[in-house]
């Protein structure tokens, strides 16, 4: 495959033949079973603590629209949950689908969101940079957050703060949920999802994944389809 994408022809089925960590033992997504999750009392409340003068520009790498932060230091970070020590803030993004009824990359017993929510964040306590991180089991945490699709107006939303009122989570060990496929990410779900509507979903599907200069093609979807749990367990607070 030329360029990995979600097209027919370079999506994620195509992605174990330049990334064989395509097929290793922590791959992310994965779908909860809500059932089969397993009460953890060890697990601590997670403390995300961002300061808005870190963010820096916002673009559209041709697989997502992401927000990046300055983390040359530890101005923005996520501490507690399933952590040790501090996450530093690197980017935001989001995963969404062709329609409103998919796009998330995690599942909830079978149920799949409009779209999900990623803040990356990197173990600055232990290494030197976000890419030496991502190498490493322990490198990288990224909450996510579902967003629902949503018919009706939503109220009281502070557009300050992307996170639901509820900070509950799920937390397993996984990898990126792009190429190169890194399994180097500490996964923290938020169990409450945000709402977003119809028209925002519909705005994620007209960012073009081609370059200027080229016949404009829409990023249509760009959500990883889930992967075998093999074995691994998934925590709740
Ligand atoms: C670093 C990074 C993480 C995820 S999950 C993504 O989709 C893109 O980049
Ligand atoms: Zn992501």
């Amino acid at each position: 495959m030329l360029h990995w994408g979600y097209d027919e022809h370079n999506g994620p089925s195509h992605w174990k033949e330049v990334f064989p960590i395509a097929n290793g033992s922590r791959q992310s997504p994965i779908e909860i079973k809500t059932q089969e999750t397993k009460y953890d009392p060890a697990l601590r409340p997670l403390s995300p603590s961002y300061d808005p003068t870190s963010a820096k520009v916002i673009l559209n790498n041709g697989h997502s629209t992401s927000v990046e932060f300055d983390d040359t230091e530890n101005k923005s970070a996520l501490r507690g949950g399933p952590l040790t020590g501090s996450y530093r803030l690197r980017q935001v993004h989001f995963h969404w689908g062709s329609s409103d009824d998919v796009g998330s990359e995690h599942m909830v017993d079978g149920t799949k969101y409009a779209a999900e929510l990623h803040v990356v964040h990197w173990n600055a306590d232990r290494y030197s940079s976000f890419v030496e991180a991502a190498q490493q089991a322990d490198g990288l945490a990224v909450m996510a957050v579902f967003l629902k699709g949503k018919q009706h107006r939503f109220t009281n939303f502070d557009p300050s703060c992307l996170l639901p009122q509820s900070l509950d989570y799920w937390t397993y060990l996984g990898s990126l949920t792009v190429p190169p496929l890194l399994e180097s990410v500490i996964w923290i779900i938020l169990r409450e999802p945000i709402s977003v509507c119809s028209e925002q979903l519909a705005r994620f599907r007209s960012f073009l994944c081609t370059d200027e200069g080229e016949a404009a093609c829409c990023l249509l979807k760009n959500y990883r389809p889930p992967q075998p749990l093999r074995g691994r367990e998934v925590r709740r607070n």
